[in-house]
């Protein structure tokens, strides 16, 4: 993929969403910046001007160091926080006030993040903590706290989070 296509894979998923757009422009471009010193140098003060801008005046925790798939979504761009150890597959959706990260373990030490398979749609007010793994085509529905691994194709909700017995997705719900 060449650097245009890179910075712009999320574009078309995200149509019509001029905040999401920008955001993941500015957030692809960071990760383009990540992989040589020698751009990080160069670019040192876009570095900081994405953490300001992006993190603190819009509250978007995107770490350059994240590992996200194309089409990313983010509807409703607030309070989203992703730990940077996160992975996220191709064509997921990120809602307000979501939550995806880690957990501190008795001992002072932290879990590993969430990763997070292809086609996954996740509501408002959602919460993933920990080594869980969530499988393709899953949705997870608005305040969930997830906890344990949650299997493809299906749909989760509640706290803490239990998977919907008789509904499944089906393959490409995006
Ligand atoms: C500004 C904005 O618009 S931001 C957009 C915010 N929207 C979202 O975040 C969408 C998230 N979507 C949801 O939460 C949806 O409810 C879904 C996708 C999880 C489920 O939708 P449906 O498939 O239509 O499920 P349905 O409404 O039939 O409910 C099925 C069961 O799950 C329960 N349920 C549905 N959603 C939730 C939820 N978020 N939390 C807890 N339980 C839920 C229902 O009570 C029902 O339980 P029951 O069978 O015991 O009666
Ligand atoms: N409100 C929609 C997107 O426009 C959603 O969050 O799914």
């Amino acid at each position: 993929m060449n650097v245009f296509a890179y910075l712009f894979q999320d574009w078309k998923a995200n149509r019509k969403n001029i905040k999401g757009q920008m955001v993941l422009f500015m957030f692809r471009l960071v990760q383009v910046i990540n992989r040589w010193m020698l751009l990080k140098v160069i670019f040192f003060l876009y570095l900081m001007f994405y953490r300001f801008f992006v993190e603190w005046v819009l509250g978007i925790e995107l770490p350059r160091k994240l590992t996200a798939g194309k089409n990313l979504i983010i509807y409703h761009g607030q309070a989203l926080v992703v730990n940077q150890g996160v992975v996220l597959g191709d064509n997921c959706v990120l809602r307000n006030s979501v939550t995806i990260g880690h957990k501190k373990l008795a001992d002072g030490t932290f879990t590993g993040c969430p990763r997070i398979g292809n086609n996954v749609d996740i509501g408002a007010n959602v919460c993933i903590i920990g080594d869980v793994v969530i499988g393709d085509n899953v949705i997870i529905g608005a305040g969930a706290v997830v906890i344990k691994d949650i299997p493809a194709n299906s749909i989760a909700v509640g706290n803490p989070a239990r998977v919907l017995e008789n509904k499944t997705t089906d393959a490409g719900i995006l």
